[in-house]
């Protein structure tokens, strides 16, 4: 399907997910737009991986409605439309790195591409990894494995829930200007979960700042800061304000700390 920038790819409309007695989305509503970078913010809880999994139609809705290109979410799926990366990364443990990689675009039907493969692992800094598996890499590399392959399947949108949870900082910052290049090369859409209020300004067109019980979006941001954006732009005075800002909005609408483990 062609599409133009401007265009809305995800939508999302008044989701609601309860899970017994927890409204993990109340009412949520978003709409992403053609090759928009969009990110999430907000505490632990407060229902990002359920809206990530509700849009790439792994949670069913308890009421209200996703669409991906206008469609069910589960055609995308199928067609391989939509590139998935979640907090731990899924790998088939019968397949090499470089078979991980590649597998997906094989079962979407298309041209593995196993030189492009290779060079994306290379790149990835994951050359010694290429045909070792799962088991024999550290949750890190396995990582970015997973980031590799969702980046090779060559999907129009893609849903990372924090991909980069386990990497170490500086690993952390390659992975995402990684995912900035690949992402200003394509016109693909971004929807990206983070914990990191700095790396939703880095990565970000927009943050989208949620709050907890019930899981709900109490801020919609524009980033300012211009792009190209780089590990220097993090030291900007524009950066930090916007971070500033939105850690201003999270402390808002916190909730007292009722919970004895939080
Ligand atoms: N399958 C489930 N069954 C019951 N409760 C669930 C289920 N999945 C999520 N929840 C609850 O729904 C709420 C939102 O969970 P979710 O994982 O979406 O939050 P999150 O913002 O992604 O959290 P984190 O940042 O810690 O990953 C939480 O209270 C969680 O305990």
């Amino acid at each position: 399907m062609s599409r133009r920038q401007g265009d809305a790819v995800i939508d999302v409309t008044e989701l609601t997910v309860r899970f017994d007695d927890v409204l993990a989305l109340d009412s949520v509503s978003l709409s992403v737009d053609a090759g928009e970078f969009v990110t999430v913010v907000g505490p632990s809880g407060c229902g990002k991986t359920t809206l990530l999994r509700s849009v790439g139609g792994l949670q069913s809705p308890t009421a209200g409605e996703v669409r991906v290109d206008g469609d069910p979410p589960e055609s995308a799926q199928a067609a391989g439309d939509l590139g998935v990366v979640f907090q731990s990364h899924t790998l088939f443990p019968w397949k090499t790195a470089l078979e991980n990689v590649t597998f997906l675009r094989e079962l979407a039907g298309r041209d593995p591409d196993r030189d492009r493969a290779r060079e994306r692992l290379v790149a990835a800094g994951l050359g010694g990894a290429v045909d070792a598996y799962p088991r024999e890499l550290s949750g890190g590399m396995c990582q970015r494995v997973a980031i590799v392959r969702a980046m090779h399947l060559g999907a129009s949108t893609l849903l990372m829930d924090e991909p980069f949870g386990e990497l170490d900082e500086l690993t952390r910052y390659d992975m995402a200007a990684s995912v900035l290049d690949s992402w200003r090369d394509s016109d693909r859409t971004v929807l990206f979960v983070t914990h990191s209020v700095p790396e939703a300004v880095l990565l970000g067109d927009r943050v989208i700042v949620m709050a907890d019980d019930p899981g709900r979006i109490v801020d919609r941001v524009s980033v300012s800061v211009p792009r190209p954006r780089e590990e220097a732009t993090m030291d900007t005075p524009a950066f930090a304000d916007q971070v500033a800002d939105i850690r201003r909005v999270l402390r808002q609408n916190r909730t007292e700390d009722t919970h004895p483990d939080r």
